[in-house]
């Protein structure tokens, strides 16, 4: 509640329990808020880092947006202190942890699963969207999963408002569409192609411009050089909506994020409460 948003918060405020996880700029912890027992998700960054990567506008710029998104598949950031060596944010614990972790355990998703994911992430994208807020990073890593199995974007740390969209290069290869790749100007229209690179891999357990080299993975994507492998099977229904709805070059022939609830694939597939 707004309490929770403006109050000064300090680390005495909170019991630190087990890792869960550890990024580039720093660990997440369980956590509990002393006086309301509080489960939360803890990330610890160090400023030091922040700062010889010069990305602490770009934290900024993540607390303001995620302080405005309140949707039930984005993961909440409540709010954030620090101190003399690190930033804290203070974020909603995903109980059921890191989506990929789940990928790579069972290789690959049925084609239910996969589309329930992807319905729940095109419902966030929408709410996000509508708010002028391109995620940009949508990538296994960036998933959580909550207690009632339902997925949580997280980690809007690449995430912009559409009206100043920037050409830095961001995230790994692999998501990139080829507008960002050439670095063009983008728009809302990346996050759709990211989604239809993401349901390639929940349904083989890869991305599918994957390479050894940069540079191989960077022409696959410019020539949208998609392969389907013989196995797993995939219904018709999955590759058509990928190939001739999400994966496509020119973006504004990308399918709206709205009609993507509506395909048969989705349709039939997704479970509707997400
Ligand atoms: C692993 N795990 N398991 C359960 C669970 N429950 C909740 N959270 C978890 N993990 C944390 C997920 C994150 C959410 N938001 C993030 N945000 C961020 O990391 N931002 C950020 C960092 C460094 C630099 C920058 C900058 F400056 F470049 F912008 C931005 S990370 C959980």
């Amino acid at each position: 509640g707004a309490a929770v948003d403006q109050k000064r918060w300090t680390l005495n405020d909170f019991d630190i329990g087990k890792p869960l996880g550890r990024g580039k700029f720093g660990h997440v912890y369980l956590a509990r808020e002393k006086r309301s027992n509080h489960i939360v998700a803890l990330k610890v960054l160090f400023k030091n880092q922040l700062k010889q990567s010069q990305v602490e506008h770009q934290l900024r710029r993540e607390v303001e947006i995620q302080s405005h998104l309140r949707h039930p598949n984005i993961l909440r950031l409540y709010g954030y202190f620090y101190d003399q060596k690190r930033v804290y944010l203070i974020l909603e614990y995903a109980a059921k942890g890191e989506l990929y972790k789940e990928l790579q355990k069972c290789k690959y998703f049925s084609e239910r699963r996969a589309a329930t994911y992807v319905a729940s992430l095109a419902r966030a994208l929408i709410y996000c969207h509508g708010k002028h807020v391109i995620h940009r990073d949508i990538k296994p890593e960036n998933l959580l999963v909550g207690a009632q199995g339902e997925l949580k974007i997280a980690d809007f740390g690449w995430s912009v408002h559409t009206f100043n969209r920037r050409r830095t290069m961001c995230g790994t290869l692999d998501y990139l569409p080829p507008e960002m790749v050439e670095s063009v100007e983008h728009d809302a229209n990346v996050d759709i192609w990211s989604l239809g690179i993401l349901c390639y891999e929940f349904l083989y357990g890869v991305p599918p411009f994957e390479a050894k080299e940069h540079s191989d993975t960077y022409r696959r994507i410019i020539q949208v050089d998609l392969k389907f492998p013989s196995r797993p099977v995939v219904s018709s229904a999955a590759k058509d909506l990928i190939t001739q709805q999400m994966l496509v070059k020119d973006s504004s022939q990308r399918l709206p994020l709205k009609k993507l609830l509506e395909h048969p694939w989705i349709v039939q597939n997704a479970d509707p409460s997400g």
